[in-house]
């Protein structure tokens, strides 16, 4: 989570920094009201802790309540948290009216100070993740699914399985590494499924702090707790008739673990504050990184929640695993970029397939993406050269491919590493690989490499 700080003294913005990145926030600092304009241009922000006073005008207080006006127009969904100097309410009061979201007095108490902070992102992220929602469900509506390419024969029982299961009513556990494309398989499924006309809900249930887990889930009513200033619909409910997806499980502590499954179990809750039960139906469909297998073994998931998610369950291999799919991948992503940056940039350099297949991908489908984003911001002109791709050789990878070559293109690939280690000395080189010098000028020559001495 990122967080802007703000104020004009060096101390409280050292020790703000301090106390804040102990807690795992991203830190941005500002010392003017000019700064906090451009740094919250600049970057994505989850939220801005802003002092009132800076030093042109040291007491009233109006310059930050000018900046927080300017930040409300630059991103009214940033929660902005506002500092005032202690017996200084009525700034902090008419800061509230013009939309910060909280205030705290100096000198701050720095567990409650972080407590707001949190909270605050936190909810701000649910608004957010709200907006974005409702566009997506927009394209379900229309009848629009996600792009998935799996051409690859790993794909093939996947894909076999993804549609026999997708109108189906059955709860769905997507397992893979990171970036494999559970979310896209997810989204998949729902758009193939008799719901597509209702809600798509993903709910990030690993990340939530026990204070924000109920509250997203099962939603709260206005005054349940301190910051509940409105009431809020919980996901559950938002999922109604649709489908919940819930990711990242393996990462939920045993508590809110039998929360969910008690909700599973009856489709009934109660959001926070309010005694009213509420009934829903819904498909599930769950995802993960981890083993669950041995999650459940170690005793840290419970053996009957994973029984009520994982009715049918899809492993994604990575994208190692399935190597055909990143031309095609690649293809797909470069059409992406080039159209998201308005870039002329078409096709990609022959020796990028060679490139792309022989990198390991440990960040699975996800990191090529970013790859290829960057290979066409770097491009120029309309092709993607090898060298747009900041992609370091593997020499893990390497090792695994001496096996699959030809004897003939393991020697080359040996022959080529023994002259780099050698920086190019023909005559080192040779004495590691055991062969005479014009043994190897021999070969060289074969295999059309120059040795540098
Ligand atoms: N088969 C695919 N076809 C097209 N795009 C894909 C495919 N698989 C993944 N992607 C894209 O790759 C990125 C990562 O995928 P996704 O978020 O679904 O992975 P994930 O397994 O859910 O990751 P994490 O475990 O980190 O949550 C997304 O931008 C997604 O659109």
């Amino acid at each position: 989570m990122k967080i802007l700080l703000a104020d004009d003294e060096p101390d409280v913005l050292a020790a703000l920094r301090l106390l804040v990145k102990a807690e795992g926030f991203e830190v941005v600092t500002a010392s003017s009201p000019e700064a906090i304009v451009a740094c919250a241009e600049a970057t994505p922000l989850d939220v801005a802790l802003i002092d009132l006073n800076y030093t042109r005008d040291t007491t009233s207080g109006t310059e930050g309540l000018d900046v927080l006006t300017r930040l409300r127009a630059i991103d009214p969904t940033l929660p902005v948290v506002v500092m005032t100097a202690y017996g200084r309410i009525e700034g902090a009061v008419e800061a509230m009216r013009r939309g910060a979201r909280d205030y705290v007095q100096k000198p701050w108490e720095n567990t409650r100070l972080v407590a707001t902070l949190r909270t605050q992102a936190e909810l701000a992220r649910a608004l957010r993740d709200a907006q974005k929602l409702e566009r997506e469900n927009t394209a379900f509506r229309r009848g629009e699914l996600p792009t998935m390419i799996a051409e690859s024969r790993a794909m093939q029982p996947v894909m076999r399985l993804i549609e026999r299961i997708g109108p189906s009513d059955a709860n769905v556990l997507v397992t893979g590494e990171h970036g494999t494309g559970k979310d896209v398989v997810a989204r998949w499924l729902h758009g193939a499924s008799k719901r597509s006309k209702a809600p798509f809900v993903p709910v990030n249930a690993g990340g939530l702090a026990d204070g924000v887990f109920e509250s997203e889930l099962f939603g709260h009513v206005k005054g349940a707790f301190t910051d509940a200033k409105a009431d809020r619909v919980g996901a559950f409910e938002l999922a109604d008739q649709g489908t919940l997806f819930l990711d990242e499980i393996a990462n939920m502590p045993p508590t809110q673990q039998a929360k969910l499954l008690r909700v599973l179990q009856t489709g009934e809750f109660q959001p926070v504050g309010s005694s009213k039960v509420r009934k829903v139906e819904m498909r599930v469909v769950s995802a993960t990184n981890a083993t669950i297998a041995d999650e459940v073994a170690a005793g840290r998931f419970r053996e009957d929640l994973l029984y009520r998610l994982n009715t049918v369950e899809i492993q994604l291999p990575p994208l190692r695993e399935r190597p055909e799919d990143i031309p095609l991948l690649a293809s797909h992503f470069l059409r992406e970029h080039a159209g998201r940056y308005g870039l002329p940039v078409t096709r990609f350099d022959v020796d990028c397939v060679e490139l792309l297949r022989g990198h390991a991908w440990p960040g699975n489908v996800r990191e090529l993406r970013h790859a290829v984003e960057r290979a066409v911001l770097m491009a120029e002109g309309d092709t993607v050269r090898a060298d747009d791709f900041a992609l370091k050789p593997k020499p893990v990878d390497n090792e695994r491919k001496l096996e699959d070559m030809t004897l003939e293109a393991a020697e080359k690939v040996l022959a080529e590493r023994a002259l780099a280690r050698a920086n190019g000395n023909v005559a080192e080189a040779a004495r590691a690989l055991g062969l005479s010098r014009s043994a190897l000028y021999r070969r060289l020559a074969y295999f059309g490499l120059r040795g540098g001495a």
